[in-house]
């Protein structure tokens, strides 16, 4: 399990585990845990930003004094850490220069007490100020100027002191959460605020949703967390996790030599009005290479009699074909004609595996009706044998996955992007809920939500993916699942995880991140999920 907590979450446990263990216990633990992380970066000496997918696991003695170390402390407990974290690092011989804000009355006695360590070492102090970072040659900065207690946006002389960190070259160890950023959401805490980007993020007790989403990954980089030996029976039930294989990999199955293209299932792709005729052929190019036994694009009107770049691929017009013969992907470039909204109806009242995305999402938004339908179809629809399998990962009864982006969130909410961007994980599981369906809010950080309230954030993917077409290869991936016998839930987690992982592989071998095509990825999935097969060979 990789768990996400919000705040709230991590001061109830922040409180409980205090109230066992002497003062000022955790923020020692903190600050030894930011100490070690800051050396093992040093010692690494890892560019910036640094493309490493990892942090440094060990830390090779540093030679004194080349080093030098710029810490900023903010006036709450996040500064405390970080003072805490100073005094470990000049105590081992590192020039460290500390950025001290006044915390004014109200400071808590562990900060105090962490002040007076690092004020006892031989750390140099300086005013918070940006002239103070622009002049320094740092070898690393540790942020330690607001975590969770971030109560504004970040302004005035302090806003030019993160603008300033953020021009620096040397890589950015953030304690807890990057400053400025909401830990709960990745959103900026704003208006017009700012939040500092660091390559580095170690954060205490419990990993963070908003360090995975949004703007998170653009501001907290590489995220480490340090549990700082919380005693685990502390822990809640995380109702909010980050996706990875054994979510869903069980489920993708090695196949049978007694196969045949009837066991894999079809899927049939509804979409490509005229001018947009290229979307359902890159979904449905996408179903067929990620294992659908057979593919078909259906027209609103005049199909194209084939595509000659994948002639695998059946070209009909959507009437009269039977709806109940296929896994449903409806929305690619399907336009907004009655025709359209017809063919939305017809997919809706049929039994069987649907997805929903693009131009169909935004019919739905327009007609309460057809949201209704969606809903009830989900409560009411017979359960599979294998979502009745999954009982326990899925709320069995949605049927439907929606793959909305930001703005097709947006639409079938009734709010702005902004509104939707600024609390992901509350748009999605509102959607799932609303709908009954298996909800993908797509974008950095993709969220994946069920009517029952589970949510997990999608760690792979890259701005690779930021080009037209990738959602259609995404909507035709996650029907190819449906298709072939896998629940909604584990389907959206799985189509999400390898279509990411695609990107990330395509990138990292020159392919991206700036101008892969849709269609590139479409094979490096095929890949992606015959390695995950492999792994289930027994079942
Ligand atoms: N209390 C504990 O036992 C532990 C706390 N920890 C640390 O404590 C942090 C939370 O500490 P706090 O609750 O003190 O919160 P922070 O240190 O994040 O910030 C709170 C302080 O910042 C001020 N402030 C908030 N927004 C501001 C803004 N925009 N401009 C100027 N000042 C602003 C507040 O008035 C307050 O003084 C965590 O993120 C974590 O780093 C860790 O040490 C683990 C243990
Ligand atoms: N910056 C990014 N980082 C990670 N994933 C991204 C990024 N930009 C886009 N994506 C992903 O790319 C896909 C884009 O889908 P969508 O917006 O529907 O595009 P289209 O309709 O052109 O196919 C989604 O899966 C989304 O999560
Ligand atoms: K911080």
């Amino acid at each position: 399990m990789k768990p996400l907590y919000r705040s709230a979450d991590i001061r109830a446990i922040e409180h409980a585990a205090a109230a066992e263990l002497p003062e000022g216990e955790l923020m020692r633990r903190a600050g030894r845990a930011a100490a070690a992380a800051a050396q093992r970066l040093l010692s690494s000496a890892a560019p910036h930003p640094g493309p490493a997918d990892t942090f440094p696991d060990r830390a090779p003695a540093l030679q004194r004094l080349q080093v030098r170390v710029l810490v900023l402390a903010g006036p709450g407990n996040n500064g405390g850490d970080a003072l805490e974290a100073a005094a470990h690092l000049a105590d081992a011989g590192i020039s460290v220069t500390v950025l001290h804000s006044r915390p004014g009355n109200a400071q808590s006695p562990e900060r105090a007490a962490a002040w007076r360590r690092a004020a006892d070492s031989s750390a140099r102090f300086e005013e918070l100020s940006a002239p103070a970072v622009q002049t320094g040659d740092w070898q690393l900065v540790i942020d330690g100027l607001f975590g969770i207690g971030l109560a504004r946006p970040i302004g005035g002389a302090l806003r030019a002191l993160v603008e300033a960190v953020n021009q620096l070259p040397c890589p950015v160890l953030a304690l807890d959460v990057p400053s400025g950023l909401d830990a709960d959401t990745g959103a900026i805490v704003g208006p017009d605020g700012i939040a500092l980007r660091a390559s580095h993020t170690i954060t205490f007790i419990g990993d963070k949703p908003g360090l995975h989403t949004n703007e998170g990954r653009d501001h907290a980089g590489i995220v480490e967390v340090a549990h700082l030996d919380i005693d685990p029976a502390l822990l809640p039930t995380a109702e909010l996790q980050l996706n990875r294989l054994e979510l869903f990999a069980r489920h993708l199955h090695a196949r049978r030599h007694s196969g045949h293209k009837g066991t894999y299932g079809n899927v049939a792709v509804i979409g490509g009005a005229t001018g947009m005729r290229g979307a359902p052929i890159l979904s449905a190019r996408a179903a067929l290479h990620a294992g659908a036994g057979r593919v078909y694009v259906l027209f609103p009107e005049d199909p194209l009699p084939a595509d000659s770049g994948q002639p695998e691929l059946m070209c009909r017009l959507a009437e009269g074909y039977d709806f109940g013969q296929a896994t449903l992907a409806i929305g690619p470039g399907l336009g907004d004609s009655a025709t359209a909204a017809d063919l939305l109806a017809r997919a809706i009242a049929s039994q069987g595996p649907l997805l929903v995305d693009a131009d169909a999402l935004n019919l739905l938004a327009h007609t309460p009706a057809l949201q209704r339908a969606l809903a009830s179809r989900g409560a009411t629809a017979e359960p599979t044998q294998h979502a009745l399998q999954a009982a326990r990962l899925l709320d069995a009864s949605a049927t439907a996955v929606l793959t909305p982006h930001p703005l097709e969130a947006a639409r079938l909410l009734g709010l702005s992007v902004a509104a939707v961007q600024a609390d992901r994980v509350a748009a999605a599981r509102t959607l799932a809920a609303r709908l009954q369906a298996v909800v993908v809010l797509k974008g950095s950080g993709t969220v994946i939500a069920a009517p029952g309230g589970d949510c997990v954030i999608n760690p792979t993917g890259n701005p690779a993916l930021a080009t037209a077409g990738t959602g259609d290869v995404l909507s035709g991936l996650c029907a190819a699942l449906l298709a072939q016998g896998c629940p909604p839930w584990p389907a959206a987690l799985a189509a999400v995880w390898l279509h990411g992982a695609a990107a990330d592989e395509l990138a990292a071998s020159g392919v991206g991140p700036i101008g892969m095509t849709a269609g590139e990825l479409i094979p490096a999935i095929r890949a992606g999920i015959n390695r995950l097969a492999r792994l289930n060979l027994v079942r």
